[in-house]
């Protein structure tokens, strides 16, 4: 069957007030990142598909071709790989703040009612380790939703080195551990419980317990990890994501922020704190970061600390109205009248050149478009 006048399946066209939207919020946005020293990066739609390895590639399937070597290329999942592979390959200084926005293709199930063509809008921090990272990311996030208008929205806390932390000083053999992460990740309670009731004697018992549902609002979930015993490197990431949370109260004290440590982190190459946002009854996130202090290991010897996050410019989009437009003025001209009517454009607000060649045609455009024509020819007078 000839196609020429279908879409593949989860790609769209966008025209007229969507179009707008999604440009002026990615405008709003590049205007943060701009104003707060990021410095803009391109990188191509195409790429090797070994840049993308560290993805899971289940969650983030590519579309896949070949160049003309027959090397596998892909049209980029995901846009954080890519500025790690060019951190990796040109030298550039760091630490570096780069901003970027463009389109990533992830091909959904079928019918999943999911685009497979997203446009995000983002900033990485490459060379900087401490929590100041994870703090100017989350302003931003919160600068970014503000500004493109999203009233209300919870903050999806969560960190990578939590569970690997508590798996660790488990007193059981490392396959049990494998077993008891995936039955927890997958919720898969019969196993879980099977795994945890061989430690329900021990001092983890009570918060093996509770595991499964250790997420929801911070300072409940806060309490349950209270009856963890001390365990070093999990007290380190309970106090990042304490001083993360009294940092948000201050910044933002009306910020619903909820913490899910029962869960894998949002992609597998983080390696420590994750943050998204989402609005209620949607399933998509506004935005999503995290911390990925080992990706540049996958490009070059030398390990770098990063963090980033990126703005779902069509899930903003899709939670902003549709902007009530001023009434457009259309002005029909003659060719021969280009200078003046070029004058009058100038002169008034919100208006158009009527490119058509009959007063019939600028009418019924005019009409059409809800537009008030402005005639300057002699034409029907
Ligand atoms: N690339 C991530 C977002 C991100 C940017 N930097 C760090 N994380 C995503 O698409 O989910």
């Amino acid at each position: 069957m000839i196609k020429n006048r279908n879409l593949p399946s989860g790609t769209r066209d966008e025209f007229g007030p969507r179009a707008a939207v999604k440009e002026n919020i990615s405008s709003q946005l590049f205007s943060i990142f701009k104003q707060r020293g990021f410095t803009k990066l391109t990188t191509p739609i195409l790429e090797y598909a070994d840049v993308f390895k560290p993805l899971n590639l289940a969650n983030y399937r590519p579309y896949q071709l070949l160049d003309e070597q027959g090397e596998a290329l892909v049209l980029r999942p995901d846009l954080t790989l890519p500025v790690a592979r060019m951190m990796s390959t040109t030298g550039v200084e760091l630490p570096a703040k780069w901003y970027y926005g463009g389109d990533v293709f992830r091909v959904k199930k079928q019918l999943s009612g999911s685009y497979n063509q997203v446009t995000q809008a983002g900033i990485e921090l490459v060379g900087y380790s401490s929590i100041k990272g994870e703090l100017e990311c989350l302003t931003i996030a919160l600068a970014g939703c503000q500004a493109t208008g999203i009233k209300e929205m919870t903050l999806e806390l969560s960190d990578a080195r939590f569970v690997e932390g508590v798996l660790a000083a488990l007193p059981v053999p490392e396959p049990t551990k494998v077993a008891l992460k995936q039955a927890l990740f997958t919720k898969n309670l019969t196993v879980y419980n099977q795994i945890s009731e061989l430690l329900a004697d021990t001092e983890f018992g009570e918060f093996l317990s509770e595991w499964p549902w250790l997420f929801g609002d911070f300072d409940t979930v806060m309490k349950v990890v209270q009856r963890l015993p001390k365990i070093p490197k999990v007290q380190t990431v309970i106090d990042s994501l304490n001083a993360v949370n009294q940092f948000i109260k201050q910044m933002a004290p009306n910020q619903h922020v909820v913490l899910d440590l029962s869960i894998p982190s949002p992609q597998t190459y983080y390696t420590g704190m994750a943050f998204r946002g989402y609005t209620q009854n949607a399933s998509d996130y506004l935005f999503s970061g995290g911390r990925y202090d080992d990706l540049l290991t996958s490009f070059q010897q030398i390990k770098e600390p990063a963090v980033g996050l990126a703005f779902d410019v069509d899930a903003l989009a899709d939670r902003v109205p549709l902007p009530d437009t001023a009434k457009q003025t259309l002005i029909y001209f003659d060719s021969a009248q280009w200078q003046e009517a070029e004058e009058v454009l100038q002169e008034t607000p919100n208006s158009t050149l009527c490119l058509a060649d009959s007063r019939d045609e600028a009418n019924r455009i005019a009409v059409s478009n809800n537009q008030r024509l402005l005639n300057l020819t002699k034409e029907g007078e």
